[in-house]
């Protein structure tokens, strides 16, 4: 693809004297990267992966709709930092799933782009070498490659929308997406969402308000025409049809948790005032848990206790969860494979305990409602 530096000349200052007649407050620095298709082209999806998606969207859509009585996890790390370890969890999380398949719907996380409160490592996508220096093009290759194996275990894979322009490469291997606490009000996210091919979940604000996820939802569900970039990096209009499969994710605010009963009751109401389906999805950590990974397990089994006693709102829970509890900061003693270097995470056996209750709760609600 044409690097902006090419196309404005060489050199950072050229865009800067290109876009601005005053003073501006950064440069510009650019750098080749691939066009969605020729990654598209370099690592495609193969046929096992295209059944593992298609499965994974038409099993969320299903849940969340409440055609299918389980109970979707979105469950994994909070960011993906090493692909080994990415795997690794991948392939235990895939037996769990099997496992509990009769109840759970799993899908995992593999969340490639963090949006930061401020300033930090914002993820694989553009720092896939942990070391602040930028490589998005190592990142979207390193991102989709590791995304086509999770696909090919059969694992549907859900991750947040955070870049317009990451869907062009990775969007044909997502079952669920999200659009962030942070990024829940901005057109830009709506007007993404409206186009993507899977349910997407409008995370609350990070202040806690629920109606700008509501507003999310009734954006994302109407066409948009918006600037994007096809296939060969060219400019387009590109137009939506609108995503009907957007739902609320109660993830709380600092201080404020919201995935008690009272919480949910009040979301459902905002919904239903504007005419939408009332069920939802819990984010168990973030606000929910104060991001105190062993809260987070708290908190998840008190959803747990909601759904047991027949809430058929609650469609959904999300839990970041890793191989090794808590986290590490990153570049300070020797690295821990598997443990997060964002939010703490619940480690693997607090992830076991919590899905097998999560499970057993989502049995005893089918139970009632078959049984009355
Ligand atoms: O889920 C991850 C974090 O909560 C999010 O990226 C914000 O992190 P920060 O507040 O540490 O920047
Ligand atoms: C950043 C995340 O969530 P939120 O937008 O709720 O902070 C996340 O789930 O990784």
């Amino acid at each position: 693809m044409q690097s902006l530096d090419t196309l404005a000349g060489e050199g950072p200052d050229s865009l800067v004297e290109q876009f601005s007649s005053g003073d501006v407050g950064g440069q510009y620095r650019t750098h080749l990267a691939s066009t969605p298709g020729e990654l598209l082209g370099e690592l495609p999806l193969t046929e096992a992966a295209a059944g593992s998606v298609s499965a994974g969207r038409l099993m969320t859509r299903r849940v969340l709709s409440g055609d299918d009585d389980r109970l979707l996890v979105v469950v994994g790390p909070c960011s993906i930092h090493d692909v080994n370890a990415g795997l690794a969890y991948a392939r235990s999380l895939g037996e769990l799933a099997a496992e509990l398949a009769d109840d759970l719907a799993v899908v995992m996380r593999v969340y490639v782009e963090k949006p930061r409160t401020t300033v930090g490592w914002t993820g694989l996508l553009a720092d896939p070498a942990l070391d602040g220096n930028p490589d998005l093009d190592r990142g979207l290759r390193t991102a989709r490659a590791l995304m086509l194996e999770v696909a090919e275990l059969g694992l549907p894979i859900a991750t947040e929308w955070l870049s317009p322009a990451a869907p062009a490469y990775l969007a044909d291997l997502i079952s669920w997406g999200a659009i962030g606490a942070r990024t829940v009000e901005s057109q830009v996210h709506r007007q993404l969402a409206s186009g993507l091919p899977m349910p997407v979940g409008m995370k609350n604000g990070s202040t806690g308000s629920v109606g700008v996820a509501v507003d999310a939802i009734r954006s994302a569900a109407a066409p948009h025409a918006y600037l994007g970039l096809d296939r060969d990096g060219r400019p387009v209009t590109l137009r939506t049809s609108g995503n009907p499969d957007c739902h609320v994710v109660l993830r709380g605010a600092s201080g404020q948790p919201n995935y008690r009963t009272e919480n949910v009751r009040s979301a459902a109401r905002l919904l239903s005032a504007a005419s939408l389906p009332t069920g939802l999805v819990i984010d168990a950590s973030h606000g929910n848990s104060g991001k105190d990974h062993d809260q987070q397990a708290l908190v998840a089994r008190e959803i747990g206790a909601q759904i047991a006693a027949g809430d058929t709102d609650i469609r959904g829970v999300m839990l970041e969860g890793f191989l090794i509890p808590g986290r590490q900061e990153l570049g300070v003693g020797e690295p821990v494979f598997g443990q997060s270097i964002t939010d703490a995470c619940m480690g693997w056996d607090a992830t076991v305990d919590v899905l097998r209750d999560l499970a057993a709760a989502t049995r005893r609600r089918a139970l009632t409602a078959a049984t009355g």
